[in-house]
């Protein structure tokens, strides 16, 4: 049954190269919160769609200087991590880490501060046009399902990870699992605990396995981790050669770059999405296409900690799955506009070199329209979740847009690369999850 349509100018994504432009598309959407059907203008049988429609009131037209898109997908946000977001960032990683990041997490086994964070993460990352969210939590399991019941409460779509780490050699005293046995045992309870919370609940967020990255974890966790993925058939979510001092930890430790470590230990599958990857060698990004894991590319994050810039355009002409993620707090934005941005720029310094001596990476460069792929569909394929267009069949979720300005003689394509580039939160009229009104400023 249709319980309500959109009139208005669509875009969505096609491929990582294209982007269609739907006219006044009529986007029907039903009480299962997907996307019924999309009816272009011209389509022979859009008055008379559009007049049934109508006549039971569903329809709401859009102004003019409104349009319409998919929620963006953020494949990586460290939920505990939003209170320093734009701390600290002039600091190696390890160091970030211990000296910030570490005994902030640590303060989410106090549930009040916990709720407090949350409410008010969850709420950013909507208003700022985000429909679907991979988190990572804490090692705390009441904090990590308050993260899951904000999200249902607000109504952001989210997958959520209690986080593993329990190697003594990386992790402080005062915030690490006690050992292996607890660190995957924590992890099956939540899964249970998770699923029990969002029964019934159509926002339910999926349990994610999390080891936090490598040096964090023992081999025994990794393994055990690796096993409870696949007895549950669960996404897995970690961090991979993201630094040169985090890649040569996993070298100096196994004798293996990070990428096999991981596929070792069973923890590369087609449900894997791996944040960062910037020093991962030709024949790691290899490992990760066989597999099917997809990465999540996080350019600000990348610009502070990351020693290089990921080869997009390389990895998407090679076949591997990417999406982009915010790294909130590696990154200090909550934004994925920013981070689009940031991606095409990024490539562009990484085409160029930095230097005239230095000749850069020739066919490095990406597009805005690669971008706008990238934080849509890119991370609906990573996850294997029906979101990330305005397409029938697909989840109805979706930001409306406003243009501030008027440029009559713009093409659409013009008109999409523009605001890519100026659209804030303040220039989203409504936000949309499951076909429902989540954020709305309309009015
Ligand atoms: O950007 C990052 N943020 C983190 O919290 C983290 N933990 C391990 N590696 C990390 N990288």
């Amino acid at each position: 049954m249709i319980t309500r349509a959109l009139v208005g100018d669509a875009y969505t994504p096609v491929n990582a190269n294209e982007v269609a432009y739907l006219p006044q598309a009529l986007i029907e959407i039903d009480s299962s919160g997907r996307i019924d059907r999309v009816t272009p203008a011209a389509d022979p049988s859009y008055a008379a769609r559009l007049k049934a429609a109508e006549v039971q009131h569903l329809v709401e037209h859009l102004p003019a200087d409104q349009v319409i898109w998919p929620g963006f997908v953020d494949l990586h946000v460290h939920a505990p991590q939003w209170p320093q977001a734009g701390l600290a960032l002039d600091k190696p990683l390890a160091a970030w880490l211990n000296d910030y990041t570490f005994p902030l997490e640590a303060k989410y086994d106090d549930l009040a501060f916990a709720k407090r964070v949350y409410h008010e993460l969850v709420h950013e990352l909507l208003s700022q046009g985000t429909t679907t969210v991979l988190f990572f939590g804490t090692i705390h399991t009441a904090a990590n399902l308050e993260l899951a019941r904000q999200c249902m409460q607000q109504g952001l779509r989210a997958a959520i990870g209690r986080v593993a780490m329990d190697n003594p050699d990386q992790t402080p005293d005062y915030y690490r699992d006690a050992s292996a046995g607890e660190a995957v045992a924590a992890t099956e309870r939540f899964i249970h605990q998770l699923k029990e919370l969002g029964a019934e609940n159509p926002l339910a967020p999926l349990p994610v396995i999390t080891p936090r990255f490598v040096p964090s974890c023992s081999d025994e966790a990794l393994a055990g981790l690796g096993r409870l993925a696949h007895q549950y058939d669960l996404p897995i979510q970690t961090h991979v050669s993201e630094s040169n001092w985090e890649h040569q930890y996993a070298i100096d430790r196994f004798g293996m770059h990070d990428a096999a470590v991981l596929d070792h230990f069973g923890l590369l599958t087609e449900k894997a999405v791996l944040a960062h990857g910037t020093q991962l060698a030709p024949k790691d990004q290899a490992l990760l296409r066989e597999r099917g894991s997809a990465l999540a590319h996080c350019p600000i994050s990348n610009a502070y900690f990351g020693n290089g810039v990921l080869p997009v355009q390389e990895l998407l002409a090679a076949g591997n799955q990417v999406g982009l993620g915010t790294d909130i707090s590696g990154g200090y934005s909550p934004s994925l506009y920013d981070n689009l941005r940031h991606a095409v720029a990024l490539s562009q310094v990484r085409n160029d070199g930095v230097t005239t001596q230095d000749a850069g990476t020739a066919g490095s460069r990406i597009s805005m329209t690669t971008a706008f792929y990238l934080a849509t569909l890119g991370g609906a394929k990573a996850l294997h979740l029906p979101v990330g267009q305005v397409q029938a069949g697909c989840l109805a979720d979706l930001q409306v847009v406003s243009d501030r300005f008027t440029r009559p003689a713009e093409s659409p394509q013009d008109r999409f690369e523009r605001l890519m580039y100026q659209t804030t939160a303040r220039e989203l009229r409504q936000v949309i999850v499951h076909g429902e009104t989540v954020i709305d400023h309309a009015g």
